[in-house]
């Protein structure tokens, strides 16, 4: 096992850019390596980029891709931005993969604008991922949900833990 923290990036609000020719933000490079250098951030890690889909969009076959790059890195702690929308949903196929330490994590608006939840996010999963026992998390707005037993709510822009 290694001891560099995989991140595993999938796309989401939190890597959207807003292309001035058309108006509208698309998802752009991972947003998380400028992040961690900007902030002087010197934890052992490697970033891969998986994907650059809105959470909306992904698929069966995007989410056993994501299972398998986590499967199969030697890294017992591993990192993936994902967009919000259907984290959990992601959270609840990685889950049953033994003996590592796996937080999700994203951000309600880009990393690119200035009153993003990025960073925060950003900071607080790097901070779970090195602390919490082998499980899957969502790491969110300063709280730690298990994706088994959580939901979006879309209107209050959190999660919320169920039962
Ligand atoms: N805040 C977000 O990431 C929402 C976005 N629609 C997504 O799930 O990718």
């Amino acid at each position: 096992m290694s001891d560099v923290i995989d991140i595993f990036t999938t796309g989401g609000t939190i890597d959207k850019v807003y292309f001035d020719a058309l108006s509208e933000f698309q998802i752009g490079p991972a947003a998380i390596p400028d992040m961690l250098r900007e902030n002087n951030v010197h934890v052992a890690h490697r970033v891969t980029q998986l994907m650059r889909k809105d959470s909306l969009e992904l698929g069966d076959a995007d989410r056993e891709a994501i299972r398998a790059a986590v499967a199969a890195s030697d890294a017992s702690r591993i990192l993936v931005t994902h967009g919000t929308d259907t984290m959990v949903v992601t959270g609840r196929v990685l889950a049953g993969i033994a003996g590592k330490t796996i937080v999700m994590t994203g951000a309600m608006q880009p990393a690119s604008v200035r009153a993003s939840d990025a960073e925060f996010n950003v900071g607080f999963a790097l901070a779970a991922v090195q602390t919490l026992p082998p499980g899957v998390y969502v790491a969110m707005n300063g709280m730690i949900f298990d994706p088994a037993k959580t939901v979006k709510d879309r209107a209050g822009a959190r999660f919320v833990q169920e039962g």
